[in-house]
């Protein structure tokens, strides 16, 4: 049977990147979304801003929420120092085994753990499975409709802390309205708007980014 698009994206990287080298994974995957098939990756655009503001945060612990072919994860965990990992949450097993294999085609496996299930049933045991304090940072970029109940979850775990930083994909397109409203009316969080473009397209998307101030 035909190819997934997952499939066709890890082809395009084991042909056109080199191994180890994750910079040349990310530019394989955004050349093949932009001239070949569009794909729901943060993008190149998105994907400047999302590693200023890792830059930025210098974190130890980061969630990642939507794996997806692992693109984020890899822009992600190629600014990570050593001693730093980034903890991807993957709904669809599909999904999970290409990203699986762009992130070791990357070289960064080391840094990452891929974890397969949904965020509702994951989120109450990060502290405990994995040994978690408060994640530093928590990127979102899964079902649109998932983000504000697992940021209430996550702030009713403990995972979040002051100076957590939420960094939020799709805030236009798709669009979160509700978590837009709840983190830019909330005053335990500080939030601004990166207004951008939907990947490899022209629409307009953008990325919100809420500092939790504490309780
Ligand atoms: O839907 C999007 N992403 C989510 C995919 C499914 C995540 C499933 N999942 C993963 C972890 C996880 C944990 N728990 C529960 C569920 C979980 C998405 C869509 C668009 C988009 C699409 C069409 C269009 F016309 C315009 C825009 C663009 C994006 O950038 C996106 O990110
Ligand atoms: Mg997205």
């Amino acid at each position: 049977t035909r190819t997934s698009r997952p499939q066709r994206i890890l082809k395009a990287v084991q042909t056109k990147a080199t191994v180890g080298d994750p910079q040349s994974v990310i530019t394989a995957i955004d050349h093949f979304c932009r001239h070949r098939e569009w794909a729901m990756n943060v993008g190149d655009e998105k994907g400047s801003i999302l590693d200023s503001v890792v830059n930025e945060v210098s974190p130890v612990t980061v969630l990642e929420l939507g794996t997806y072919c692992g693109y984020s994860t890899v822009r992600i965990a190629r600014l990570l120092p050593p001693g730093a990992c980034v903890i991807t949450l993957e709904f669809n097993p599909d999904y999970a085994a290409i990203a699986r294999q762009v992130i070791k085609w990357s070289g960064l496996e080391d840094k990452v753990q891929l974890v397969e299930g949904a965020s509702g049933d994951w989120i109450p045991w990060m502290k405990e499975h994995f040994g978690v304090q408060a994640f530093d940072l928590v990127f979102l970029d899964h079902w649109k409709e998932r983000y504000l109940p697992d940021t209430k979850l996550l702030e009713e775990c403990g995972l979040i802390q002051k100076g957590t930083v939420l960094l939020a994909d799709n805030v236009i397109c798709p669009g979160t309205p509700d978590y837009l409203e709840y983190v830019r009316n909330s005053p335990h969080y500080n939030s601004q708007y990166y207004r951008s473009h939907l990947e490899y397209t022209k629409a307009e998307d953008g990325l919100e980014k809420s500092v939790f101030l504490g309780y």
